[in-house]
């Protein structure tokens, strides 16, 4: 059964699960001095068209606290919205590989910073008690499911220049924002001003795995040995490296980030057309937020599906997957009809 509680639900896809055992072959250098890492390194190069300097980790709570961590100093903030992964889910790993840098969360429309927000929260102290604003933190797509367009994301980094603030992408859902915007991922990264992106694998079918890329080569100085004390060098890099190739060849990874977005708007129309529900947000990428009726969401957990609702944006998060089929997306809808015909005391 295929489930909308998170695209984290998704098994392998064949692209990565054919090149993670063409990997699996003899022995190879370790600890990312093998072929494939090389090669998915260089790869990640060619999509970015520019020289960064890539880094394998295991999760995205790794990347971001460790992309993080390499951007600022203890005595730092980093500035990022209210409903950010790295305030809400990563239960202090920002905060602790900082060694206590203060996240200083904003509030903004549809999970989106402005450019205003953060100059004020920059501007509002400059006194030695306050934490110095040294990072601006963004998550493209949005935790809400929005994306950034590319004026917005250089509006804000401009700003974040002025103000000498570095910039964080958290690109746990980059693929599904490139496959909204049609946009090349150097538009949508260093061509529109971020210093690092942590580029998400996991939720575009990998069986594991992000890639922190810095466009500022600069601030990737002695990040490897960063990784290495929190643990997070692999010995057997290639596993982790070798899926990329598989997704990013043919460029298969925007494919089933489309689909998965494709499949969040016929959700979402779903749900207009057959119970007036609205969705919270506008469906840019692979989420739907939508309020359900206490008897519609009472009935579809009954019913064997599974979804968040302490996302911190309220209602209930549906969130499509790179394999989420279309007859899942029908077989929901039909459940919420049945239940939205239900008297809403029953
Ligand atoms: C916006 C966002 N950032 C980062 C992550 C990475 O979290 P994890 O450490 O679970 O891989 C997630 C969830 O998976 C996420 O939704
Ligand atoms: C929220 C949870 O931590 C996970 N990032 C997800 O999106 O499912």
């Amino acid at each position: 059964m295929q489930h909308f509680a998170s695209d984290n639900y998704a098994g392998i896809c064949p692209e990565a699960l054919a090149a993670l055992l063409a990997a699996n072959a003899g022995h190879v250098r370790s600890y990312g001095d093998d072929q494939w890492t090389l090669r998915a390194a260089d790869r990640l190069r060619e999509v970015f068209e520019t020289e960064c300097d890539v880094y394998f980790v295991f999760n995205g709570t790794a990347a971001n606290s460790l992309a993080l961590a390499a951007l600022c100093q203890s005595y730092h903030s980093v500035i990022c919205h209210q409903l950010a992964h790295v305030e809400t889910d990563e239960c202090g790993a920002p905060e602790f590989f900082s060694n206590g840098a203060k996240l200083l969360a904003l509030a903004g429309e549809e999970g989106k910073l402005t450019p205003a927000v953060i100059e004020e929260a920059v501007t509002r102290r400059s006194d030695i008690h306050y934490p110095k604003p040294k990072v601006v933190t963004l998550t493209q797509a949005s935790e809400v499911g929005t994306v950034y367009r590319p004026d917005e994301l250089r509006a804000i980094t401009t700003t974040a220049r002025e103000l000498g603030l570095r910039v964080h992408m958290d690109g746990a859902r980059f693929a599904n924002a490139v496959a909204s915007l049609g946009v090349a991922p150097a538009e949508l990264t260093w061509r529109a001003g971020v210093d690092v992106l942590c580029f998400g694998g996991t939720k575009m079918g990998l069986p594991i795995g992000e890639a922190v890329v810095f466009f500022d080569r600069r601030l990737a100085e002695d990040f490897a040995y960063r990784c290495k004390q929190a643990g997070q060098l692999a010995s057997k890099m290639r596993y982790l490296s070798a899926p990329w190739l598989g997704i990013l060849e043919n460029d298969s990874w925007l494919r089933h980030a489309a689909h998965a977005n494709a499949m969040a708007r016929q959700l979402a129309s779903g749900l207009a057309k057959i119970a007036g529900l609205q969705t919270l947000f506008p469906v840019d990428a692979n989420g739907v937020f939508v309020h359900l009726p206490r008897v519609v969401e009472q009935g579809l957990r009954e019913r064997g599906w599974l979804f968040y609702t302490f996302i911190g944006a309220g209602g209930a998060r549906l969130m499509c997957g790179w394999d989420t089929a279309p007859e899942t997306v029908d077989r929901f809808l039909d459940d919420v009809r049945a239940l939205s015909a239900l008297p809403a005391s029953s």
